[in-house]
């Protein structure tokens, strides 16, 4: 029937188009022209009331000239009385009259015609059916119903009787307040419920508070089922429900299209007063539910290295180094007319403003020469410092300080960052806290030749995340082909990591699965896209908050999705060993990863151009140089000479674009480490690691050989578990027949070579496909 009616509403719209399009003068006139003929129809039938009988004895006054008719608009309005009222619908004729004036004043003031179509179709059907109702009453005045309603009133009780008539009178009047006026029982009960508060004292019938508490029932019976049935079902039945509805407005004002526009606002606001309602019902969803008991580390497990120590400053040697300086420059003409100095944890910034008419160029190329009067390593000039208009001296501290990473985890800086990912990656040269958001960098490249502090920022890194975020938020996957250097964060296995589902290790030290885990994060990275599509939003975040406050629904494959954080300790072991099948992974994640919450950080010992090539280069933006052999590496990593003159020990520079920021990294010991991860280790934990998706790589791989031969002992037990249980999922199989993960995930392949479950789907447990024991009994006895 929809279809119909849609069919016939495009027919007719070309038609209708033609005829609204009209200059605005012709609207204007057109317009003044109906009111006109609205208002003169009004005048004539409320004179028609008082005057019909006169007129209407006066039999012939149409043709008759001479005679005048009583009517206020004489002839005419006696006439169209007739004609409308006393022949046509009675008192309801008025709506036709103001249906007239109506359209002249939307002509006139060039409204949009929608809402015009909408009044005259359903004040239309409310003309008919208020004669036919008056026609109830014809016997008292033949004025109300009109000849129309009368007959049409008559012919119905001919039919259906006089009960029957008002039966079919009273659903009318209800299709039209529910499809017109939206009326809903709900908010009939709603408005009684003010109603009764606002007059409770007068409201004494003790019918209508009767009435009245059976309507709360009803009401408190809904919400109390809605209480009881599950979350999800609720959302589904908010999803079905305004789409019912729409279609059912749909048809009814079939007459355009246009009322679809307004329906689809009404569906996402159902939708958004659903979601609105289970936030209410049972809050926001928490992802750290789970583990809701899950305390933090305390900073007590941190060392505090600058404890009585501070930053002091060795005037002596201020003074000293001030003087050199400007030897140095005035033995070559360069005179400074200013010179100031911040002294930083490990280097002493002097800041100087050259006299008038000195090239900046000239004086960066005295950098050795300075140097050599320093006598020092490190040394950088930065020549102009953006943004200060000064040249900028770096000179290393003869005592440089440890920066703790207890300073700068427990700085306000960190401790208040209201950051997706915050880093704290140690303090400036001016001595403040520096912290960065991991999502925005939004990945990491890290070079530093050996024993330079790249293991040690790496700690600091990952600790910083474990000081800022609950398990449920993020996750590391963490290559360690050095195989010493992560070892530590085992111990975090079944609350931080994330690992591929059959590998018992979640630290990844072999080549061959380093690869397979990044497919596998690729796998992950479509999936996540495809549920952002889905949800409509464009980054984790949004769809973080969008899932948190209910909207999207678990049961579509919707789930709390967090940050996945890659760690890649020695880069460049694996791009030897594996090339282009490490790199091409590599690149595509860290050219579509950030939107979706996976991020990279990727170490290297070795910056050389054969390493970090230029198409993993250009997707990493933030960059961290610590100290390096040579100008070169120090180009390759950083497009710009600088790490090379760095003085080791954590001694650093981080750049996310074009500025250089000379970066004290924070020091976290080996045992720091361990206390921490053994703090978080010890705490109750999920029971496995995050799993990846699953992937086989093309050669080898799972193989699915339906070899009954070489079937596990616990195989038809297995099964058995599987059909019981409807759900074909390893770690299932792990809890009922205490087996390891390995021996679990190969009967889960023996099974699906076998057709008991179905290939593998991501997060969700796998399919069984046989319904009974019967079924699988019958199965293996076939084969
Ligand atoms: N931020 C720091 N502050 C003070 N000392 C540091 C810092 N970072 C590193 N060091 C010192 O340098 C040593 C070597 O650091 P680290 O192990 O991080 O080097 P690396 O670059 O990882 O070396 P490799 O590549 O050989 O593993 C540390 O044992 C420590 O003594």
């Amino acid at each position: 029937m929809a279809k119909k009616k849609k069919t016939t509403s495009k027919k007719k719209t070309p038609r209708t188009k033609r005829l609204f399009v009209l200059s605005k003068q012709q609207k204007v006139l057109l317009g003044s022209l109906f009111m006109l003929l609205g208002v003169m129809l009004l005048f004539s039938f409320i004179s028609y009331f008082f005057t019909w009988q006169a007129d209407q004895s006066e039999l012939g006054i149409l043709n008759n000239r001479d005679a005048p008719a009583e009517n206020w608009l004489n002839k005419f309005g006696s006439h169209v009385g007739n004609f409308f009222i006393y022949e046509g619908f009675g008192v309801s004729a008025f709506i036709l009259a103001v249906l007239i004036t109506l359209t002249g004043a939307y002509l006139f003031f060039d409204y949009a015609k929608k809402q015009l179509k909408r009044f005259w179709f359903w004040g239309i059907l409310v003309m008919i059916w208020l004669s036919v109702f008056f026609g109830f009453f014809s016997e008292t005045s033949s004025l109300l119903s009109g000849v129309i309603g009368y007959e049409t009133n008559d012919y119905l009780q001919d039919y259906l009787g006089l009960i029957g008539t008002i039966c079919v009178m009273v659903f009318l009047a209800i299709v039209y307040l529910v499809l017109r006026l939206n009326v809903t029982p709900d908010k009939v009960s709603a408005y009684f419920k003010s109603v009764k508060k606002d007059v409770a004292s007068d409201f004494s019938s003790e019918e209508d508070t009767v009435s009245q508490t059976d309507y709360e029932k009803d009401v408190v019976a809904t919400l109390v089922s809605e209480e009881n049935t599950p979350s999800e079902l609720t959302i589904e039945k908010t999803v079905e429900e305004p789409v019912l509805k729409s279609d059912v407005q749909e048809v009814i004002a079939s007459e355009d299209a246009v009322a679809m526009e307004v329906e689809q606002i009404k569906e996402e606001d159902e939708v958004d007063t659903m979601s609105k309602k289970l936030v209410e019902d049972f809050g926001q969803f928490d992802p750290t539910l789970e583990l809701s008991n899950f305390k933090f580390p305390s900073i007590e497990l941190l060392k505090d290295y600058t404890a009585g120590q501070g930053i002091t400053i060795n005037q002596e040697e201020l003074e000293e180094n001030k003087n050199r300086i400007v030897d140095t420059l005035s033995n070559y003409k360069i005179g400074i007319s200013n010179i100031k100095a911040t002294v930083g944890p490990t280097v002493t910034l002097y800041e100087i403003v050259p006299e008038a008419g000195i090239r900046i160029s000239k004086i960066k190329n005295l950098e050795d020469d300075i140097a050599l009067s320093l006598s020092a390593l490190g040394i950088r000039i930065i020549a102009p410092i953006p943004g200060r208009g000064t040249i900028g001296i770096e000179v290393p501290n003869k005592n440089p300080k440890i920066v703790s990473m207890r300073s700068v985890i427990a700085s306000p800086k960190f401790q208040n960052a209201e950051m997706e990912l915050p880093i704290a990656f140690g303090k400036t040269i001016s001595n403040e806290t520096f912290v960065a958001d991991l999502a925005k960098m939004p990945h990491l490249l890290m070079a530093g030749a050996t024993g330079q502090g790249k293991s040690v920022g790496l700690n600091a890194i990952l600790t910083s995340l474990l000081y800022k975020k609950h398990p449920a938020e993020v996750k590391f996957v963490l290559v360690d082909p050095k195989k010493v250097e992560l070892t530590l964060f085992n111990k975090i296995e079944r609350h931080y990591l994330a690992k591929l589902p059959d590998t018992e290790e979640a630290i990844i030290t072999d080549t061959n699965k380093v690869i397979n885990t990044l497919n596998s994060l690729c796998i992950e990275m479509d999936a996540r896209y495809d549920l952002l599509k889905d949800a409509m939003v464009r980054n984790i975040k949004e769809y973080n908050v969008k899932f948190k406050n209910r909207k999207l629904n678990p049961n579509d494959g919707h789930r709390f999705l967090p940050y996945i954080v890659l760690v890649i300790d020695e880069f460049a072991d694996l791009i030897m060993t594996a090339g282009k099948e490490v790199e091409t992974p590599i690149a595509r994640l860290a050219q579509l990863a950030r939107a979706i919450g996976i991020h990279l950080i990727v170490a290297t010992q070795r910056p050389s151009v054969n390493v970090i090539t230029g198409i993993i280069k250009a997707n990493f933006p933030a960059r961290i140089a610590f100290r390096v052999t040579s100008k070169i590496d120090s180009r390759t990593i950083l497009d710009n000479s600088g790490a090379d003159q760095l003085i080791g020990r954590g001694d650093m520079l981080y750049t996310q674009g074009n500025d250089l920021t000379r970066l004290q990294c924070a020091f976290v010991d080996t045992p720091e480490v361990a206390d921490i991860t053994d703090y978080i280790g010890s705490q109750k934990a999920y029971p496995d690691a995050h799993l990846l998706p699953e992937y086989v790589s093309e050669e080898g791989g799972t193989t699915l050989d339906n070899n009954v031969d070489e079937r596990d002992a616990l195989f038809r037990d297995a099964a058995e578990v599987l059909v019981i249980a409807q759900q074909g999922s390893a770690s299932l199989l792990q809890r009922k027949l205490k087996l390891g993960y390995n021996r679990a995930g190969r009967i889960i392949d023996q099974l699906e070579a076998a057709g008991v479950v179905g290939p593998f789907e991501g997060s969700k447990a796998r399919q069984v496909l046989v319904p009974t024991i019967e079924a699988l009994n019958q199965l293996l006895n076939n084969e």
